[in-house]
């Protein structure tokens, strides 16, 4: 059976998220596969001598020939398979049954209780900043998640924060396509990572334990509760950033609060206190910090005791008449991103984050 595009970029992830290096050939191999899956046969001058890298991997792709699209593509899917091996098939299984966790995540803590499946943003130390690494981790976790036996799905965060949204380190690495390359890829990785929470088919609950920023914010719209403790803030400062909403808040939050409420929050990047949010429907209730857990978890094992076919049907019916819609915003704030990431605006913010502690 032929391997489909979705096939295509899920191998792609895998590669991403390998946790052993698999060696020089294999990754010459994988880019040669990539390429003439791509691009077709090697359309580019063959290197100097000298330039004993990029030699390698022009050596590699050459080597293909006439391979057809469809056939590297195939084999591309195989060699990941066969890198993948059995311990990170299961890491995005959840094992049905009670009180299981799964491995194989870096910066995720994924685990499956009473029927509720909680994805824990497991990086205290950077207040749960997303890596490139973490929104591929996260879709896979909702993946897992959707196809698993729990009936509800739980994003939180570890530490003090909830988390601090995008981590900015994600300019910082620039491919040798430049930064239109690397805006092109965030731009198609942002849209696929929204797409997966515009999809969720089961009830999905944030527990803001703590402040939220950019994106962990923006995407509450897409959530079906979210319960926040009174320490937790809701921060979009997208202006400040150069940037431009995504999450598809540019649609929900007006839908939610009003126009004006959300022009404050993303327009003038306006912070909100739990109470705020919660006056505006952002937030579904908010919790005193000290009996947080204890009464959020107390009333979602209650719910997770519901029909699960009724809930997830009840969601479906929910939200239907609303996804073509999201999926247009979605790409369409996500082509604006495009523009904005290689402004000097967004350039200068970032690099204003990234030297702060140089010039204290
Ligand atoms: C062309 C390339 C495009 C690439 C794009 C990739 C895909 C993008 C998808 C776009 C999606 C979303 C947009 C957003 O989310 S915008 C919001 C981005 N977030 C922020 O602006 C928050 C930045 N952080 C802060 O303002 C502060 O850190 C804080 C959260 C208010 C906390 O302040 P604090 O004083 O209490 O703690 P602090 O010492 O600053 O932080 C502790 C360490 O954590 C690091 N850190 C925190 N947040 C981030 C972050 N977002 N990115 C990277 N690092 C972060 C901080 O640097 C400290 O680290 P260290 O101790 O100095 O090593």
């Amino acid at each position: 059976m032929s391997v489909t595009q979705k096939d295509f970029e899920n191998a792609m992830n895998q590669v991403k998220l390998l946790k052993k290096d698999p060696g020089n050939e294999v990754k010459l191999k994988l880019y040669a596969l990539y390429k003439q899956a791509t691009e077709g046969p090697c359309n580019i001058p063959k290197p100097g001598a000298f330039d004993f890298v990029n030699k390698a991997k022009w050596d590699a792709w050459n080597g293909l020939g006439s391979l057809p699209k469809e056939t590297a593509r195939q084999n591309y899917v195989d060699l990941v398979s066969s890198l993948s091996g059995p311990s990170s098939e299961s890491s995005s299984q959840v094992k049905p049954g009670a009180d299981s966790k799964q491995e194989g995540y870096e910066n995720l803590l994924v685990t499956s209780e009473d029927r509720i499946t909680k994805i824990l943003l497991n990086r205290p130390t950077k207040k749960n900043a997303i890596t490139t690494q973490m929104y591929h981790e996260i879709m896979l976790a909702l993946k897992a998640a959707s196809q698993d036996d729990s009936v509800l799905t739980v994003l939180t965060g570890s530490g003090d924060y909830y988390c601090s949204g995008n981590d900015l380190t994600n300019f910082t690495d620039i491919p040798p396509g430049g930064v239109e390359e690397k805006a092109k890829n965030s731009s198609f990785l942002l849209r696929d990572f929204v797409n997966c929470f515009i999809d969720f088919p089961k009830p999905l609950v944030a527990v803001v334990n703590g402040p939220a920023v950019g994106i962990s914010v923006t995407i509450l719209g897409l959530f079906d509760i979210v319960y926040a403790s009174d320490r937790a803030t809701f921060h979009t400062p997208f202006s400040h950033l150069g940037q431009s909403p995504e999450g598809c808040s540019s649609y929900t939050f007006p839908k939610i609060m009003g126009s004006s409420k959300a022009a404050e929050m993303l327009i003038f990047g306006k912070k909100l206190t739990a109470g705020e949010a919660c006056a505006q429907g952002l937030v579904t209730q908010v919790f005193p910090d000290s009996t947080f857990q204890k009464e959020v978890w107390t009333r979602l094992k209650a719910y997770s005791k519901l029909p699960p076919n009724a809930m997830r049907i009840s969601k479906e019916i929910i939200r239907k008449n609303e996804k073509e819609k999201l999926h247009a915003v979605n790409a369409e704030e996500c082509n604006v991103l495009l523009s904005r990431w290689q402004s000097d605006e967004c350039m200068n913010a970032v690099v204003n984050f990234l030297s702060r502690k140089a010039k204290l």
